[in-house]
């Protein structure tokens, strides 16, 4: 196998940081890899990386976010830490002497790219939503290829629309792999809920709500406030998932936010939906991402502030549930596949 050279960012949460690491484990299947990870302070990655890709080579940057509205003050001064920050990049990146670079998002790469673009070594944008990051946007006229998630995506440069990266098993999956988190039967519907990669306190208000009338289904909660809920027999509670992708191709439904990265897995797996767009989201970016949902699965949209308790429970109820001895056959993503083919460097 062919050695090759990377430089990888993208993170700050778990939207920017899975499809990268999407990327990166297809790559191991044909090429030797060696990785050069930059990575945020105190954010997903850093908990991730050492588990997920464990040769990697690290380094955890200091880099704040730009407040908004951008005329704010501090900025000035976190534009000035950033391009300090960028000089000692410039070195690092120097000594690795990769092949290019792959950059996922989140306000981690700026100081990163802007480090690339000087060395004059080709670098790959990936954006995940359909209305770009300030970084992306930024860089994109520099970049070999901005590959998109969305055809109609603006604001960007070179861009090709793939499709955005997911995370899949590398083996078929059989139901009963539910049987790991906690529940006593695989005959009952069962629907995982997930509120993006941070947990989101409006689904665990919203599902308490649902829970009150649906001891039909089991439930497999994601939340960061499992107290509440231990009451219901039929939710069982977890933190986090690591691998959350693992059970989509075996549960019967979902409740999610509408993040770009959940969306493409749900998309992937064909899961019926129901979709709560987070309205903080830049230009309400997860309602389009809800939309463009509901045009590939069978799925409902609810307002977040204005939503029908009742019609997430008849949607819940008229989902089929799969066999007990369903099993999900491994199917492998286009999306990572199309950007491999536009990669130059790795041909
Ligand atoms: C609050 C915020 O900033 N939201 C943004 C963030 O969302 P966020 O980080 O929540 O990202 P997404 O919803 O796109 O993706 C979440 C990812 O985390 C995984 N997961 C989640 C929970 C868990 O326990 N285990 C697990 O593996 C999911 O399977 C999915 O792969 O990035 C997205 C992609 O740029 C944006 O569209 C969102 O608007």
């Amino acid at each position: 196998m062919k050695t090759k050279k990377i430089v990888v960012a993208g993170g700050g949460t778990g939207g920017h940081y899975y499809p990268a690491l999407a990327f990166i484990k297809y790559l191991e299947q044909y090429y030797n890899l060696d990785i050069l990870y930059f990575m945020t302070k105190g954010r997903i990655e850093e908990k991730k990386i050492p588990k997920d890709i464990p040769y990697a080579k690290t380094i955890t940057l200091e880099t704040k976010g730009l407040l908004r509205p951008l005329y704010n003050l501090e900025n000035v001064k976190r534009i000035n830490d950033f391009l300090k920050e960028s000089r000692g990049i410039k070195k690092i990146i120097k000594e690795f002497n990769p092949d290019f670079g792959f950059f996922t998002g989140g306000y981690i790469t700026a100081p990163v790219i802007l480090a690339m673009k000087k060395l004059k070594i080709p670098y790959y944008l990936h954006e995940q939503n359909s209305i770009p990051g300030l970084v992306n946007k930024r860089f994109s006229k520099y970049s070999k290829k901005t590959f998109i998630s969305f055809k109609e995506t603006p604001y960007l440069q070179n861009t090709v629309y793939t499709g955005n990266p997911v995370r899949y098993p590398s083996k078929d999956i059989k139901r009963e792999i539910l049987l790991n988190y906690n529940l006593e039967d695989l005959y009952k519907k069962t629907i995982l809920v997930m509120g993006g990669s941070l947990g989101s306190e409006k689904i665990d208000d919203i599902m308490y709500e649902v829970y009150q009338s649906t001891e039909n289904i089991n439930f497999i909660h994601i939340t960061k406030d499992s107290e509440r809920f231990q009451s219901f027999k039929n939710v069982k509670t977890f933190d986090y998932i690591d691998n959350a992708y693992e059970i989509m191709g075996v549960i019967d439904g979902i409740v999610s936010r509408a993040g770009a990265t959940s969306i493409a897995e749900i998309i992937f797996y064909n899961l019926n939906s129901v979709l709560i767009p987070w309205k903080g989201a830049a230009e309400n970016h997860q309602m389009i991402n809800a939309k463009k949902t509901q045009e590939n699965v069978n799925s409902i949209i609810c307002d977040e502030d204005n939503y029908s308790t009742n019609s997430i429970i008849n949607f819940l109820n008229n989902i089929n549930s799969k066999p007990a001895d369903y099993i999900w056959y491994q199917k492998s993503d286009d999306s990572v596949k199309n950007i491999t083919n536009y990669i130059e460097e790795l041909n």
